[in-house]
């Protein structure tokens, strides 16, 4: 008889998770991608008769093919992947090789699309991991993001006879390790700029106001990062505005829109201002192409006159050294 042993000298698996992006910059990809992600029911929360009517019906007969050119305007021709998930692989591999522990293995995964976090869970486990820490690298929690990465991780665990411990990163919203990385990083791609912006807007990726109200905690974890950020850039909520861009649908999202916010600056006179996306870890389709291009026109048809997109974290010396205290802090007690 053999005896399952658990050894403390297992290697710990280490999974950073982001949301995802399509295979490829088509409208066949886009579509399988965007039709896994809209019917997960922790981003669409409506009742599946209402909804899958809707999403089979209408969006994805219609909003694959313009998301497929905008895909396809941001793709990343030397790799063959979206910047996504570009910057989450490059953030996995500069953390294995900081920590340069011979017992932790490091892999990243992303909620829709591929690598899925089953596979990269099942690889984790065949590399011998019997502990597993998931890092969902979306700071301000919400069911849709960080719920939805649990959630995946759970279920790849739901038919195994051994399972691995499971842990989930905790939101690191107001964290010192990560307020002091968006300074670093907006105080450094500010003083690049050939302008000075009379406004930053610091612009975080909306959600349905109806999920707030049912007790999502997003909009209060936003404004918290927002204002620590404020007190830690000598800023105000003048000179750092907070907004919530990519709204989705007919309902009401939280407000203020990143759109109002630039029109009614440009409105107000303002000529020059920068926008940088606190809550996104990784440049992706709704920093470069809806703040970089559609945002961008929007203020500049409005009347501005200088306007720039700071970039996210991504693979920073920065990021990395925030990923490094957030992984550490996540594993500790097992290594
Ligand atoms: C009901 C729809 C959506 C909710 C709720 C939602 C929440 C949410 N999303 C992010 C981060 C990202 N979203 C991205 C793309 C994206 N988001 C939605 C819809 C909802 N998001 C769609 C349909 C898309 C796809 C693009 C498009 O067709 O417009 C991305 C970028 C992905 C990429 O491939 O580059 C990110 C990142 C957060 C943080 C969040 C809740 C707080
Ligand atoms: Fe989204
Ligand atoms: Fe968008």
């Amino acid at each position: 008889m053999t005896s399952a042993t658990i050894s403390r000298e297992a290697p710990v698996g280490l999974l950073l998770v982001n949301l995802g992006t399509p295979d490829a910059p088509d409208v066949a990809a886009v579509r399988r991608y965007l039709a896994e992600f809209l019917s997960d029911r922790r981003v669409v929360d409506l009742p599946r008769a209402l909804w899958l009517p809707i999403l089979y019906g209408v969006v994805l007969n219609t909003r694959p093919a313009r998301s497929a050119k905008l895909y396809e305007s941001i793709w990343n021709a030397d790799t063959g992947e979206g910047p996504l998930k570009t910057f989450t692989r490059l953030q996995s591999e500069k953390l294995q090789a900081r920590i340069g522990a011979s017992n932790l293995v490091v892999d990243y995964a992303l909620r829709y699309g591929a690598p899925s976090i089953a596979t990269r869970i099942e690889s984790l486990i065949a590399k011998g991991c019997e502990r597993i820490a998931v890092l969902p690298l979306y700071p301000q929690y919400a069911s849709s993001t960080t719920g939805s990465a649990a959630d995946a991780a759970f279920d790849a665990l739901r038919e195994m006879r051994k399972q691995p411990a499971l842990r989930i990163g905790a939101p690191y919203y107001d964290d010192p390790a990560y307020i002091d990385a968006l300074a670093t990083n907006i105080t450094r791609a500010r003083a690049a700029l050939d302008f000075e912006p009379e406004v930053i807007v610091a612009s975080f990726h909306g959600l349905p106001q109806a999920q707030i109200d049912r007790g999502d905690p997003y909009r209060a974890h936003c404004e918290a990062t927002w204002r620590l950020l404020c007190e830690r850039l000598g800023m105000n909520a003048q000179s750092l505005r907070l907004a919530f861009q990519s709204r989705f649908g007919r309902a009401r999202w939280i407000e203020p829109y990143t759109s109002d916010v630039v029109t009614e600056l440009a409105g107000a006179g303002v000529k020059r201002i920068a926008v940088v996306a606190p809550g996104f870890s990784a440049d992706c389709l709704e920093t470069i192409e809806e703040l970089g291009v559609e945002i961008r026109d929007l203020f500049l048809e409005k009347g501005g006159e200088k306007f720039a997109r700071l970039p996210c974290l991504n693979d920073s010396d920065e990021s990395m050294a925030l990923i490094e205290t957030l992984a550490k802090r996540e594993i500790a007690g097992w290594m």
